[in-house]
């Protein structure tokens, strides 16, 4: 069977509605024809080509990229894309560059932070793209400790400036996107001093470069910080660094919607909590919950495509091969990343309507649920993206060989994608947030306050400290309440016992540092039941289209059973569920994956990716895949020539060599 009719037979095996379930996977039927339109309006678009990026030098993707974005903007203009749009747009072109920076940090910080004069003053600048700015904040010494930054900036009364300084060489802005060669401003974070008394960390707006010929201010040496990990990859992008020498910048780029400088000097505290300024984080770590989603996605559906494609070993006298997405095996690695899919994709949704929630509560001055959204959207940050990348590297290896082509996409995918795990906080310093918030909920347990939100369930303690679960046939594990009870058990003794643990120390900080790595545990137990517990709220909806809701139910509980597999360890030293439980867990967990096998293909297609994004040969729709991995192999600027380069000089010599030899 050829690739193409391979596929079309597995389309044909579908039992549910693919085009409905394109639209639960967007989000809504507007949500779906906006992504659907903006996909195809860039892969139409020769200007937004991939094909060649990993055999461009560093100058020439830089330059390309440069292009593509300046091609984008002209693009949105001219077609007046909403923001949604515009949005939805950037992120098909699927190139990394400093637009990114300047619309998700530089806009947001000055827009969270700014007081009113200060957001009608770069706003505008800003949205017209007339400045284009990122987000300096991490040092070449300190990234995770924010309160450790060193760049000063020390308010001057003599001149109503401030003058921003870099004393060390560790102090020096490093990592910043769109800093190295593009932007001409930065929100800097530096320590504010006043008084010669030192405020902590505080944004700043800074311009960097001059306007008319791009050079850098007088006082800033400013570059960038050289090649990253892949090849194309996050290359495009032009992460610096940035000294300052006593560079000043005037007492009104303060961003003071928080705390202030007066006139003369004195320094006004925030009268809300100090950690929104924080909130630029906050809202990039959301996003990415839900392109963890987008990222497992491309992943799995040109994993799922191959799979089907490719046929290894089964024939008997020469007849056709088995699919290799027919071993059990590739089941058991591919289908729980297909759930994952789905299941970040819900719990981003989710995280959105947190996120949009506490902002809503912020602006009414109500702080009550800002630990409650810290802590959700930086534990679902570490653990959707940690899950996503190892997730991709799976997908790599279910591709055999020819997974480790670039032209597979998966390399590069893996590139762009594995630096999730470390920008905007590493994963494990998020998911000790997670875990200082968990042992506070479960301190104060005790004094009567009910706990809400998704710490509502240790408000249940007595019943989760003792109950046993109920499960008694293979069946059971796809009843909600008792799978639910499982993680959320789980979960809460998970928490308990560091708990525990902790009050045996004297010191409450040095047991913290002792238990870190159990912490980090009990962080991630409680990230998997928000997880488990959205998709099962998600099947409560009304979800319309032939089969699509049976379709989620499946994933739903693959995601879920799949976790008590791979982390059994937990559920069984937590006396959660007993062995016997445990391996009806996995009769259940085989039992889905048949169901699931015929709705493969349909499942990811739902993703309604276009080739243009997947920019796989492995994954493409029509299944061509050998013929097009010939034409890419074709292509190779190693085979423009039939004698390579350098043959004279360096292979020609051995072989006259062995001539020699050969007559003596
Ligand atoms: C095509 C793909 C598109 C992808 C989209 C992305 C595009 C851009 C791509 C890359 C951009 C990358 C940009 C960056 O990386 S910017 C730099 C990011 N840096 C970090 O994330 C640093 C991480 N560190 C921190 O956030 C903090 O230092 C900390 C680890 C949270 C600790 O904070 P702090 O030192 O203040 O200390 P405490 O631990 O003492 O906490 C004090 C209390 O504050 C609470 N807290 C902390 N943070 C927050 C917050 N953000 N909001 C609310 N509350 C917060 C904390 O829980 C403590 O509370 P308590 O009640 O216990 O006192
Ligand atoms: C591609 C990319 C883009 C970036 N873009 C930006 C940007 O636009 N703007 C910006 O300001 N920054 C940016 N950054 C910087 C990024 O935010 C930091 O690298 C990140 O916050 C991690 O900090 P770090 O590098 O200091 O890691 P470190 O904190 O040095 O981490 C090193 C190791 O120490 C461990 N560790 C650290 N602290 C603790 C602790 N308390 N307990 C236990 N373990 C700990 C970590 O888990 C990790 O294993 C970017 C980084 C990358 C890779």
């Amino acid at each position: 069977m050829e690739g193409d009719d391979n596929l079309a037979h597995e389309r044909n095996k579908a039992e549910f509605d693919v085009n409905e379930m394109k639209i639960v996977w967007a989000g809504s039927r507007q949500a779906f024809e906006v992504s659907n339109r903006m996909s195809r309006l860039v892969a139409s678009d020769p200007v937004f080509d991939k094909s060649n990026r990993a055999v461009m030098t560093r100058k020439e993707l830089f330059k390309n990229t440069l292009r593509k974005s300046a091609h984008a903007w002209k693009l949105i203009n001219e077609l007046c894309l909403s923001d949604e749009e515009s949005t939805i747009f950037k992120y098909f072109m699927d190139q990394p560059g400093f637009l990114d920076l300047h619309w998700r940090m530089f806009v947001p910080a000055i827009k969270g932070q700014g007081t009113e004069e200060q957001k009608q003053k770069w706003l505008p600048l800003a949205n017209k793209m007339q400045i284009i700015g990122c987000y300096a904040q991490t040092e070449l010494g300190h990234g995770s400790n924010v309160q450790g930054l060193e760049t000063t900036a020390t308010f001057n009364p003599q001149t109503d400036q401030f003058i921003l300084h870099s004393p060390t060489q560790t102090s020096s802005k490093w990592w910043p996107g769109g800093l190295g060669k593009v932007s001409t401003h930065a929100v800097v974070y530096a320590r504010l001093i006043t008084n010669g008394k030192d405020h902590g960390v505080h944004g700043f707006i800074v311009q960097l470069r001059n306007l008319d010929d791009h050079s850098p201010l007088p006082g800033i040496t400013i570059g960038d910080i050289g090649v990253k990990f892949g090849n194309g990859a996050y290359n495009s992008m032009d992460n610096g660094f940035l000294m300052f020498d006593k560079f000043c910048i005037p007492r009104d780029q303060m961003l003071m919607r928080l705390s202030k400088v007066t006139r003369e000097g004195k320094y006004v505290p925030s009268d809300v909590p100090r950690q929104l300024m924080y909130g630029t984080m906050v809202s990039v770590r959301q996003t990415i919950v839900s392109n963890a989603s987008v990222a497992m996605a491309r992943a799995v559906c040109i994993a799922t495509r191959y799979s089907a494609v490719r046929r290894q070993f089964g024939s008997q006298n020469g007849g056709v091969e088995t699919q290799v997405i027919d071993y059990k095996t590739q089941q058991n690695r591919l289908f729980p990343l297909l759930a994952s899919a789905y299941a970040f994709r819900f719990v981003g949704e989710w995280l959105k309507w947190l996120y949009t929630d506490v902002t809503q509560r912020l602006e009414a001055s109500d702080f009550a649920t800002l630990p409650e959204a810290h802590a959700c959207t930086a534990g679902l940050k570490s653990m959707t993206t940690s899950a996503t990348s190892d997730g991709i590297e799976e997908c790599r290896k279910l591709c055999g060989g020819h997974g480790y082509l670039w032209c597979s996409g998966l390399p590069e995918l893996f590139a762009v994608y594995v630096p999730a795990c470390t920008y905007e906080g590493d994963n494990v310093v998020l998911q000790l947030q997670v875990a200082r918030f968990l042992m506070k909920t479960v301190a104060q347990l005790s004094s009567g306050n009910a706990p809400a939100g998704t710490t509502a369930y240790m408000g249940r303690a007595k019943h989760l400290l003792q109950c046993r679960s109920s499960i008694q046939k293979a069946e059971d594990w796809l009843n909600p309440a008792m799978v639910l009870e499982a993680f959320e058990a789980r979960a809460l003794r998970m928490a308990v016992s560091c708990a525990n643990n902790l009050k045996k120390f004297e010191n409450q900080e040095q047991g913290f540092s002792e238990l870190l790595a159990d912490l980090v545990e009990a962080g991630i137990a409680h990230c998997q039941l928000i997880v488990v517990s959205k998709f099962i709220a998600k099947l409560e909806r009304d979800i319309k289209g032939k089969g699509v809701k049976n379709q989620l139910k499946n994933l739903c509980y693959i995601y879920a059973l799949h976790l008590i597999h791979k982390h059994l360890g937990d559920f069984l030293s937590t006396n959660t569920i007993t062995p016997e439980q445990a391996s009806l867990a996995n009769n259940q967990l085989r039992s889905l994956y048949s169901q699931l096998r015929p709705n493969a293909v349909a499942l990811v297609d739902a993703f309604d990716y276009t080739d243009h994004y997947l920019g796989s040969v492995l994954g493409r729709y029509d299944g061509n895949v050998y013929p097009k991995l010939f034409e890419e192999a074709l292509k190779d600027p190693l085979n423009d020539s039939v004698v390579p380069d350098g043959y004279h000089e360096y292979i020609r010599p051995f072989i006259k060599q062995d001539l020699r030899s050969a007559r003596l």
